[in-house]
This record gives structure tokens, C-alpha cells and sequence, in this order.
């Protein structure tokens, strides 16, 4: 089978991080095809990123059993399932979900604060009520998480923290630039501490063995057929 893994910002460095998580957690028949977005931000860190991380999806949505939208904001999850020829899941989903199996609680650890409102509210969105205890922000620009060497210790102290201010006992990060700190911090701090590129892909990869793609029937079923003018004529549907 094929996963492709949609990193949704321009950064090459970052798909390669994302592609590495990936592969690590990929079965023996499963090839993993990491892309990086053709247009829109660099990193995704606000709603006006998000929205303009969207057609860059959207156009990368193909050639594939299945589709992993490899940001934390699953920006675009619900456009993407009415187009993709296959299961699409998102980082913030399948963590998540992942996090409800393995603990009474978890707390997020993500990026910068302005985007804590989003992560609880697909927190509302994926999971039961009291799942999530808590969202907490290091305040590290993405792109920062790879260059600055005191990155992984900030997240890692950060999370401590959110686990005691919590009464949480799973850590789910917040960004899929932390998909490198997971097993390190696992280690250290005892607890599950899931990366969603790799929770995603195995999801992914789940959905396909069985055979499931998204519903066509009501709300995913292929948008209408319309004219769209300007830059995103290309996305017209005939
Ligand atoms: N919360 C986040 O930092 N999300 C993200 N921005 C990106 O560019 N990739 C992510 O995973």
C-alpha cells in the first residue's frame, strides 16, 4: 500500500523530520511518500496560516491508498476527505485518539499560545469531555523547534509541568516538529508521549487493511461541480 504524508508548510527540512517518523513506524507493505506543500507558509501557526496551508492539500491529494495531514491543526481535514481517493487523517485526530487508549488524561504540549484555542477545540471535537486536561505552549516558532538546542529541554520541562498541573498521565505533542522528542521523552518522563505523524500513519495504514475509505453518502461526498476563478482556477471541478 501507499501512504502519502502531506507535510502542509514549504519546509523541506521539516518533511524529512516527518518522513523519518513515518517510515520508522510503517509496516513491511506499506510505502511511505512524504510531500511538502507546493504553496503557502513556511510553518503553520495561525488560522491565517492555516487557511493558506489548505490549497496546498488539496492539490496534494493523490497517487495514494491513504493521506496523513501532517500538522497539528489538521487544517483542511474535512476538505481533503470530500476530494482524497482514500482515508485522510489528521495529527491532532489520531494523537488524540491514540491518548484515550493508553491514559485517563492527557495534556498537549504544542508551539506557540495563540494556537492553544485550536487544539482544544478539535480536543472537543475528537474526544470525550475531561479527556484533554490541558493545552500548554513552550512558545518556540515552529521552524525554531529544529534549529534552537534547548528546544527538546523546554518541551520536555514543559510537559513535567502540564502532567503535575494536569493530573494527566499522557503527554500528546502539540506540533509535528516535536515528531523527533517522542521516544526520548517517553523515556524520561514514564509516561506515553505520542507523536502524531507516527500515530497517523499507523492509523492510516489500519484504515486501509480494512478496507475503509471515507463515505461518500452525505456531508464528504466530491464537492459540487463549479467554476473557481483567480489563483485557484486549477482547483475547478468539471
Ligand atoms: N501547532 C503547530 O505548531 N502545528 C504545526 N505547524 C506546522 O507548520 N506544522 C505543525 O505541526
Amino acid at each position: 500500500m501507499r501512504i502519502r504524508v502531506i507535510n502542509p508548510n514549504t519546509t523541506e527540512s521539516m518533511t524529512a523530520l516527518i518522513a523519518a517518523s513515518a517510515r520508522a513506524v510503517a509496516g513491511p507493505g506499506t510505502v511511505v511518500e512524504a510531500v511538502t506543500s507546493a504553496m503557502g507558509p513556511a510553518s503553520i501557526e495561525s488560522h491565517y496560516d492555516e487557511a493558506l496551508a489548505v490549497p496546498g492539500i488539496l492539490a496534494a491529494l493523490h497517487d495514494a491508498d491513504g493521506y496523513v495531514l501532517a500538522c497539528f491543526g489538521d487544517p483542511g481535514l474535512d476538505a481533503a476527505r470530500e476530494v482524497a481517493a482514500g482515508p485522510v487523517v489528521g495529527l491532532a485526530e489520531a494523537a488524540m485518539h491514540a491518548a484515550t487508549m493508553v491514559g485517563r488524561g492527557f495534556s498537549v504540549v504544542t508551539t506557540l499560545s495563540r494556537t492553544k484555542g485550536r487544539a482544544h477545540d478539535l480536543a472537543g471535537r475528537y474526544v470525550a469531555a475531561g479527556a484533554c486536561r490541558g493545552v500548554h505552549a513552550c512558545d518556540i516558532p515552529v521552524l525554531d523547534l529544529e534549529s534552537d538546542p534547548a528546544a527538546r529541554k523546554e518541551v520536555v520541562a514543559l510537559a513535567r509541568h502540564a502532567l503535575e498541573r494536569d493530573e494527566s498521565d499522557v503527554i500528546v505533542l502539540g506540533c509535528a516538529g516535536m515528531a523527533d522528542f517522542a521516544s526520548a521523552m517517553s523515556a524520561e518522563l514514564g509516561v506515553p508521549v505520542i507523536d502524531g505523524v507516527a500515530a497517523a500513519t499507523v492509523l492510516v495504514q489500519s484504515l486501509i487493511t480494512l478496507e475503509l475509505r471515507t463515505s461518500t453518502r452525505g456531508e464528504y461526498a466530491p464537492p459540487p461541480a463549479k467554476r473557481y476563478s483567480g489563483l485557484l482556477q486549477p482547483f475547478e471541478r468539471t
